[in-house]
């Protein structure tokens, strides 16, 4: 990244709303003092911050520095050797991913993950996985009569494709999408669990700017209108600045930065890790 982009990026006119920074003042999700390691390679250390109820929160930092296995770790896909994991003031005990999605915390991925042949509709409907029993989940989509409980799960996923606009393609099979309205389906799906903290893995990634701007106002839709807390890694620092309460940078594992756009843009240990400056 040059100095010009840097600039761009840290722009006033990306500066986050003065109204959302007054959110969200209960903690929700807090790391202490995490490391991770990989045999030889310390992919996390010592890092610690935290995630405030109805904000939105990045977690951003060169190639390498940490930030997958961050979110992994707070999704519990990754059992760190070091530190603590908090959800909702209850210090979290080891636990498997989708022991974690019951809690409340769903995940898009940086690679879609999607089961494509099946339409928007039936993936949409796999989100409510954590909420129904697994017979109805399998009736809805192979067979079976609406009973009254997959009616009402079937009520809140036409109403996840009605808010993020997705009504012309509910029947479309996933794999015949393009690539932004994958993305929007694989929202959707994560959606459709109701969580009460969403991890996004760059919901940009690999968009054009037009689908950057749709994932831009989608996201900001779920947090005001679902009142959902976002986490969200994401390498346009453009689109970071614009849509994120506060953000935590991350270089070589190390937490180097944490605050608000406006603070973070103007940390000089943040310009010089995404300008390659060299620190000892
Ligand atoms: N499963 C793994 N096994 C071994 N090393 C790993 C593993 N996952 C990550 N690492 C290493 O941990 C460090 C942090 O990687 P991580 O993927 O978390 O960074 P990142 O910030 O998400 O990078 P990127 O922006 O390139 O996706 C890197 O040195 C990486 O090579």
């Amino acid at each position: 990244m040059s100095q010009q982009d840097v600039q761009q990026a840290t722009s006033p006119n990306n500066a986050s709303s003065p109204v959302k920074a007054e959110r969200g003042r209960d903690v929700i999700m807090e790391v202490r003092n995490i490391t991770l390691r990989f045999g030889g390679v310390v992919a996390i250390k010592d890092v610690s911050f935290d995630i405030r109820e109805g904000e939105v929160r990045a977690i951003i930092g060169p190639n390498g520095a940490g930030k997958s296995s961050m979110l992994n770790v707070i999704n519990g896909f990754y059992h760190p050797q070091e530190g603590e994991v908090w959800f909702h003031g209850e210090k979290r005990k080891a636990m498997k991913p989708h022991e974690i999605a019951r809690q409340g915390i769903a995940r898009t991925f940086q690679n879609i993950a999607l089961f494509k042949g099946m339409t928007t509709l039936d993936n949409i409907m796999t989100g409510r996985l954590t909420k129904m029993n697994k017979n109805i989940l399998w009736q809805t989509i192979w067979a079976g009569p609406a009973e009254r409980e997959e009616l009402e799960h079937r009520e809140f996923v036409e109403h996840v494709i009605d808010f993020l606009e997705i009504q012309h393609i509910r029947k479309t099979p996933v794999g015949r999408l393009p690539y932004g309205l994958q993305k929007r389906v694989e929202l959707g799906r994560a959606l459709a669990a109701e969580p009460k903290l969403l991890l996004l893995d760059e919901p940009m990634a690999g968009m054009n700017v037009e689908e950057k701007e749709d994932m831009s106002r989608f996201i900001l839709d779920v947090n005001e209108e679902f009142g959902t807390t976002i986490a969200l890694i994401e390498h346009d620092m453009g689109v970071v600045m614009d849509i994120s309460d506060r953000v935590v940078v991350l270089d070589y594992g190390q937490k180097i930065g944490d605050g608000t756009p406006d603070e973070v843009r103007s940390n000089q240990a943040v310009i010089d890790a995404y300008l390659g400056v060299s620190h000892d």
